[in-house]
């Protein structure tokens, strides 16, 4: 699986504010940037925070970026992914709606009920992993317990495969971006920092999760370009 990370941060690295709503941290070059990202990929991922904060759509802006996909004989739209140990997609979210197939990578103790609700509000299930909790409230200071329940991405990219899906973009949010650089998946990160200030100590930053003490992930850096009022970073891991 080839993974494309993208995101757009604020100069002190948030991805959004401590209410986590959504701001608009860039504007419509980098949209036209994030929509062609978008149009290269097979699926578009996000985290279950990322649904329930922002609600989604993660299709296509440009028809014509749609046109030239189903003229390759692809989907008009990538399909759409979501990180959801527990089976929290609102069965009204609108990445349920029938514009592209949705996965949704569930733990293997996801409550059966709330898996059909979803497969019936239009969602394909995927088990991969986890013991039954989410992994939000069980991180300790050394990290111990800090992936209990969380999908094991690993297994859930080979279960994508199995589906024909080959190249991933992930658009957030800090949790998942995490634990992408954590099990060693990024391929390429692309990072938009727009020239605000967020702040915030609870604000979601670009790679939250427990955080790296030692072996950080080192980049290569590709590209800079300036973009609306902000930078465009281009690296490879
Ligand atoms: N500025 C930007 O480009 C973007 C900003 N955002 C912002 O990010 C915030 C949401 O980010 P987060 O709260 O970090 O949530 P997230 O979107 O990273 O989702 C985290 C949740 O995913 C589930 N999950 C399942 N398996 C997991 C795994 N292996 N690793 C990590 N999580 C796993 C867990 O329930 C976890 O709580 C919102 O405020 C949203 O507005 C989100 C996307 C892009
Ligand atoms: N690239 C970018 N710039 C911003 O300023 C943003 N606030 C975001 N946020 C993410 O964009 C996605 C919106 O998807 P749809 O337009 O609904 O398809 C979503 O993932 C936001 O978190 N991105």
């Amino acid at each position: 699986m080839y993974v494309h990370v993208n995101a757009a941060v604020s100069v002190d690295g948030k991805l959004s504010s401590r209410r986590r709503e959504q701001v608009e941290i860039s504007g419509a070059d980098d949209f036209d940037r994030v929509d062609r990202i978008r149009a290269a990929a097979d699926a578009v991922l996000v985290g279950v925070g990322t649904v329930l904060a922002d609600d989604p759509h993660l299709t296509l802006d440009e028809e014509d970026r749609r046109v030239q996909r189903l003229r390759d004989g692809r989907p008009g739209n990538p399909a759409r992914v979501v990180a959801d140990s527990r089976a929290r997609t609102p069965t009204d979210a609108r990445i349920l709606d029938d514009e592209a197939t949705t996965y949704l990578l569930v733990n293997d103790a996801a409550d059966p009920d709330r898996l059909d609700a979803l497969r019936d509000a239009g969602a394909e299930i995927v088990s991969a992993g986890g013991d039954g909790s989410d992994g939000d409230d069980t991180g300790s200071e050394d990290g111990e317990n800090a992936h209990a329940g969380r999908v094991d991405l690993r297994a859930a990219f080979d279960a994508l495969e199995r589906e024909g899906i080959e190249r991933v973009m992930v658009e957030g949010g800090g949790e998942v971006i995490f634990s992408l650089f954590e099990a060693g998946l990024v391929d390429e990160l692309t990072v938009y920092v727009g020239s605000l200030v967020i702040g915030g100590r609870g604000a979601p930053t670009l790679a939250d999760g427990e955080g790296f003490v030692d072996d950080f992930p080192e980049l290569d850096l590709t590209d800079v370009e300036r973009l609306d009022d902000g930078v465009q970073l281009s690296y490879e891991t």
